[in-house]
């Protein structure tokens, strides 16, 4: 079997930082990151296209990396990405989006600790995202201690710890075993040809739902040009509706032809609105259901659905479609 051909695409984060004066902060390269891993049986690229924490990564960068995968699809097996932590759940869902039919993996990884400190994750999450690259079908993937797990199912649920993903609502794709790399899950192949579209919205807001909130805020962020909003409700998605009537806002702002997105606070498991009366009230305003989708998926699935200029009745019907598993729909 020919030897497989690989990018690296290196972004910055924790995985290529150094300290210096001002804290930790990206300063080695991909080809630092890539020489100090040994024996990969691949052949392996390497471009530098940021250098950033990826506090700072933002939709321009989701467009320069989704432009790069693209342009570079054809010419390598598969594509990983290091990226920091902290935002790349955000990044693996929006380039899930941007990015739909991809014809190869394309795997974001990073670490916990500098590559360049003893006993850092990095190697070993570094080897695990090539090892996917080679090894799995096409998709966006976020590789991360052991685990493989689509991009849009991913968030980052610790701080410190090297655990510090978890795919949610979908089991792992693949794993790390004693037997080596295991792939778990299979997705049906779409022979579609890739298309990249990069256009958002990025006049969004993602809200969490707590005990007093004000939903007037709500009209005057629509006031302010706000034109979609995700809320993470209670539970299964519920809703205030006495005194601060969040329901009754709901049903303001979509007659405004905005939508508002029920999500729920909790991670795991699904908002359904039709349980109880405070999600019901919502739902009969026009909240549209989250499903079992993370807030991460749904705020870029927002995004993305309002930059192709989709109204509400297009939005509704978007989020009640599987792009690329990021929802399960009963
Ligand atoms: N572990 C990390 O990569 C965290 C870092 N602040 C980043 O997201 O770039």
């Amino acid at each position: 079997m020919a030897t497989k051909k690989l990018l690296l695409l290196s972004t910055g984060g924790t995985i290529a930082s150094v300290t210096s004066n001002t804290g930790l902060t990206p300063g080695e390269s991909g080809e630092d990151l890539v020489q100090t891993l040994h024996n990969l049986p691949y052949e392996i690229d390497v471009k530098d296209i940021l250098s950033l924490d990826s506090s700072n990564i933002q939709p321009e960068e989701w467009r320069l990396m989704a432009e790069d995968i693209y342009q570079y699809r054809q010419d390598y097996d598969g594509i990983v990405i290091s990226h920091g932590t902290d935002t790349m759940a955000y990044t693996a869902a929006m380039l899930t989006f941007m990015l739909q039919n991809i014809e190869i993996p394309i795997v974001l990884t990073g670490s916990q600790v500098p590559m360049s400190v003893l006993l850092s994750d990095a190697p070993r999450n570094l080897t695990l995202a090539f090892t996917a690259a080679a090894k799995l079908q096409p998709g966006i993937y976020l590789a991360f201690n052991g685990k493989v797990m689509r991009g849009c199912r991913a968030v980052k649920v610790r701080t410190t710890d090297f655990d510090a993903f978890e795919s949610v609502n979908f089991p792992p794709v693949a794993e790390v075993t004693s037997d080596g790399f295991n792939i778990r899950t299979r997705r049906k192949s779409d022979t579609k040809p890739c298309q990249l579209n990069t256009k958002l919205d990025l006049n969004v807001s993602l809200i969490k739902l707590f005990p007093g909130f004000d939903p007037q805020i709500m009209l005057a962020m629509a006031k302010s040009g706000c034109h979609g909003f995700v809320i993470e409700g209670y539970g299964l998605g519920g809703m205030t509706f006495i005194r601060r009537n969040v329901a009754a806002v709901i049903g303001q702002l979509s007659r405004q032809n905005i939508p508002v997105v029920a999500a729920s606070q909790c991670l795991y498991e699904r908002s359904d609105l039709t349980k109880y009366e405070v999600g019901r009230q919502a739902l009969l305003e026009g909240a549209i259901s989250a499903h079992d989708m993370t807030s991460e998926s749904a705020i870029t699935k927002l995004m993305w659905a309002l930059g192709q200029g989709m109204d509400l009745g297009q939005v509704k019907e978007f989020f009640a479609t599987d792009v690329a598993g990021e929802v399960t729909l009963d």
